[in-house]
C-alpha cells in the first residue's frame, strides 16, 4: 500500500500568466503559487507589473495566455463577481466603500456569501431572512471589533481617516470568511506604527486563509511573508524566502536601477 498523500491544492496557482497592452508586456510568463495558509507577497520596482498580477488574480483582467488554478480547478473565465463563491475576497487600494451607507452595512455587503435568503425574501421580510439579517450584522459587529472599530458601526465612511477605512475595507473583506485574501497596497497612507499593526493582523489570518500580498512596502513584506516572488520587468526575477530573496543580487539590481 502507497503511504505517499498528495500535496494540499494551492490556494492560488498562476502559471505562465502574460499579459499586454498594445504593445506594452506587463507581464510575461509569471508563475506563482500561493500555498494554504501562508502569505505570499509580490514586489518589484514601480511598473514591474504587480498591479496587473493583482488584477489578473481577481478577474479583472483575463490574460493574454496562462491559467489561473484555484483548490486544484482552473479558472479560465474568472470574474471579480466570481470571488465570493471561490471563497477569495479582496481589498483595492481605491477601497470601493459606500460612502452612503454605514460601516456597518458596508461590512455587511462582504458577508453576502453567508446569506442563503435570496434579495425577494429579504424584502417580503420572511422570518428566515429577519434571522439571517441579524445573524450577518452579529458576523460584521465581530469582524469591525477585530479590528478595533466596532463603535464606528454607525458612521459613514466619508467622515473618517482614511486608515480607519482602509480597516473598514479590511473588515468587509474578512466577514466573508474567505479561504483566500488578496491584498493590493494595503500599507499605502498608513504611518509606521499602523503598518506595523496591519503585520501582526496579517500574520494571525494565516491560521485559517493564505494571503497574497502585493505590495512596496519592503519591511512590511520581509516580516509578514513566508514567500515571495519579485517582478521586474513583468517578469519574475526571484522568488523564495524573505532572507533568499533580500540577498539576491538580481533584486537589489532591481532595486538600485530604480533609484538611479
Ligand atoms: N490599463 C493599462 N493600459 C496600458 N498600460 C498599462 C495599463 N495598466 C498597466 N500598464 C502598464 O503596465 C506596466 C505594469 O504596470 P503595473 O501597474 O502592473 O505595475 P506595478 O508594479 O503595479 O507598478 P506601481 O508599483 O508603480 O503601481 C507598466 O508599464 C504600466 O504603465
Amino acid at each position: 500500500m502507497s503511504t505517499t498523500t498528495a500535496a494540499p491544492a494551492a490556494a492560488l496557482g498562476l502559471s505562465g500568466i502574460s499579459v499586454r497592452f498594445g504593445g506594452l508586456v506587463a507581464l510575461d510568463e509569471v508563475s506563482l503559487t500561493v500555498r494554504p495558509a501562508t502569505v505570499h507577497g509580490v514586489i518589484g520596482p514601480n511598473g514591474a507589473g504587480k498591479t496587473t498580477l493583482f488584477n489578473v488574480a481577481c478577474g479583472f483582467v483575463r490574460p493574454e495566455t496562462g491559467e489561473i488554478m484555484r483548490g486544484g480547478r482552473p479558472l479560465p473565465k474568472l470574474q471579480p463577481h466570481d470571488l465570493p463563491r471561490l471563497g477569495m475576497a479582496r481589498t483595492l487600494q481605491g477601497l470601493g466603500l459606500f460612502d452612503r451607507m454605514t460601516v456597518l452595512d458596508n461590512v455587511m455587503v462582504g458577508a453576502e456569501r453567508h446569506a442563503r435568503t435570496g434579495f425577494w425574501a429579504t424584502a417580503w421580510g420572511s422570518p428566515r431572512s429577519w434571522r439571517e439579517e441579524r445573524a450577518l450584522r452579529e458576523r460584521a459587529l465581530a469582524a469591525l471589533d477585530a479590528l478595533g472599530i466596532a463603535d464606528l458601526a454607525p458612521l459613514l465612511p466619508t467622515s473618517l481617516p482614511y486608515p480607519v477605512r482602509k480597516r473598514v475595507a479590511l473588515a468587509r473583506a474578512l466577514v466573508a470568511e474567505p479561504e483566500l485574501l488578496l491584498l493590493d497596497e494595503p500599507a499605502g497612507g498608513l504611518s509606521a506604527a499602523e503598518i506595523d499593526e496591519l503585520g501582526d493582523l496579517v500574520r494571525s489570518l494565516t491560521d485559517r486563509m493564505a494571503v497574497l500580498l502585493v505590495e512596496h512596502h519592503m519591511d512590511l513584506v520581509m516580516r509578514t511573508c513566508d514567500e515571495i516572488t519579485v517582478l521586474d520587468f513583468g517578469r519574475v526575477i526571484a522568488h523564495g524566502t524573505p532572507d533568499e530573496v533580500q540577498q539576491d543580487p538580481r533584486v537589489l539590481d532591481a532595486y538600485l536601477g530604480e533609484a538611479r
